[in-house]
């Protein structure tokens, strides 16, 4: 039997994580959200903390136990919503960080849901399909008594995909004694899952970067972009603005750097990344220091792996003038004022990635009605959101004078301060 000796990470100090940038972020908000800044605190503790055991009988027959998190941040706008990440840093104080991001996210581009997030802390590359597949179904079961399609709907993230979510949504069901398709979102086409929901995040991006390019007056055709993780977000965003005829300049994933000035074959690459799960070994000049990413010469810079990438030790280095954060919370803090001041605009997470939710929300209603759209009508719906969104953030941010990232927290939290403010406190 296997025992973990490393202390749990939930026990280690929270707010040196990613909770830490997003409650500084929930300080630089707070001066503009008048009258409702009494209500502020809501926002800086989860609502509800589920923390669970994750046991599962590996292939060899030993057992072994994984930390698994279901973080509620906030339901006063609807069911919390957002997705479950498989990762091997998954800690308490990033899944209730990711699920406060969503809280403001949603919020943003109002669609009616709370925030929520979830998480196992393992590596799942390290586990056979047949295992991910026990886990997956452990984890549902124990998070099961608090997920349901009108109380938190999980979703995919880093490390998960439709298989797994046709997983989670077949043990609910099994625990509920009934087909539920509306837990899950993110699901598989065959199974209510939505078209264009695959694409959905990466989609986003490219239409909020669309717009940021178009008001800084410039034309995408032969921009030159840097995109560090080409998972789902990274991969789609890249073959878009490739497609719209910008050149796809680097692309670094966890095992290596590509490079290629006249643009890389984004087709090529991502078949590549089919076939060997990584870009590493794709016939591409290679960077050997990953850090140096953050140097490379381009005009956009597009974070979509991980939080805290954006660190005061790169930003300084960075060239870009745009970013375009596909990634949940790329940027820390102090990164933020280092590129603020070199007047480098950044498309905050909480718009920039809010596509793959929106589209999610799509996949929800259509299965409640049980009559599902086109994949035209949901690009086309899914557009018009996106666009209305960056056009409302980028408006306030002009009037007030701040950065995208504030305005986007101010439409956002004043949207669920305002809910808390009208539902009371008291049953
Ligand atoms: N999927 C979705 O719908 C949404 C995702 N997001 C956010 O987008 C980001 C990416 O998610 P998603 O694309 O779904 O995840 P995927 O698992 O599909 O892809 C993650 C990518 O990031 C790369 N990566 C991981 N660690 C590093 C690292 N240290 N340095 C460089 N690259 C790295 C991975 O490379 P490798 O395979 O080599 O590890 C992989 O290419 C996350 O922040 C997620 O929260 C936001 C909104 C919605
Ligand atoms: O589609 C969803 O419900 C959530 C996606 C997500 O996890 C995110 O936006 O970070």
């Amino acid at each position: 039997m296997a025992i973990q000796h490393e202390l749990p990470s939930y026990l280690r100090p929270l707010e040196t994580g990613p909770w830490g940038d997003y409650l500084e972020q929930i300080d630089r908000v707070t001066p503009h959200l008048g009258p409702l800044a009494r209500w502020v605190e809501t926002l800086k503790r989860p609502k509800r903390i589920l923390i669970v055991d994750v046991p599962i009988e590996r292939d060899d027959g030993t057992i072994a136990h994984f930390e698994g998190y279901r973080v509620q941040h906030n339901t006063s706008r609807g069911p919390g919503k957002g997705g479950v990440r498989f990762h091997q840093d998954v800690s308490l104080s990033e899944v209730m960080a990711l699920a406060a991001w969503m809280t403001v996210k949603n919020a943003a581009v109002n669609v009616p849901y709370g925030g929520a997030k979830g998480g196992i802390r393992v590596n799942p590359k390290t586990l056979s399909h047949a295992e991910v597949q026990r886990m997956t179904r452990r984890y549902t079961s124990e998070i099961n008594i608090i997920i349901g399609p009108n109380k938190d709907i999980p979703a995919p993230d880093v490390n998960t995909n439709e298989q797994i979510m046709a997983w989670m949504m077949d043990t609910y069901s099994m625990n509920q004694g009934s087909t539920a398709s509306g837990v899950v979102t993110g699901k598989p086409i065959s199974l209510g899952g939505s078209l264009g929901r695959h694409e959905a995040t990466g989609r986003g991006v490219f239409v909020v970067g669309a717009e940021a390019v178009k008001r800084l007056g410039k034309d995408l055709k032969g921009m030159r972009i840097a995109v560090q993780g080409f998972g789902n977000v990274g991969g789609i965003a890249a073959r878009l603005f490739s497609e719209a005829g910008a050149k796809i300049v680097a692309v670094q994933d966890h095992a290596a750097t590509l490079i290629n000035e006249a643009g890389l074959d984004i087709h090529a690459l991502q078949n590549h990344v089919r076939h060997h799960g990584s870009i590493a070994g794709f016939a591409a000049e290679e960077l050997k220091d990953q850090a140096a990413f953050w140097e490379l010469d381009c005009d956009i810079l597009i974070p979509a792996a991980l939080e805290q990438q954006i660190t005061p030790a790169n930003a300084h280095k960075i060239r870009a003038k745009l970013i375009i954060e596909g990634a949940n919370g790329p940027t820390v803090p102090a990164a933020d004022d280092i590129l603020h001041e070199k007047g480098v605009l950044i498309v905050p997470d909480v718009i920039a990635n809010a596509g793959g939710v929106t589209v999610s929300y799509f996949e929800w209603v259509q299965d409640f009605s049980s009559f599902f759209w086109t994949e035209d009508e949901i690009n086309q719906r899914l557009t018009r959101i996106m666009q209305e969104a960056f056009a409302a953030v980028w408006q306030l941010a002009e009037e007030k004078k701040v950065s995208l990232r504030t305005a986007a927290f101010i439409v956002g939290c004043t949207r669920v301060l305002r809910a808390r403010e009208m539902r009371g406190l008291y049953p």
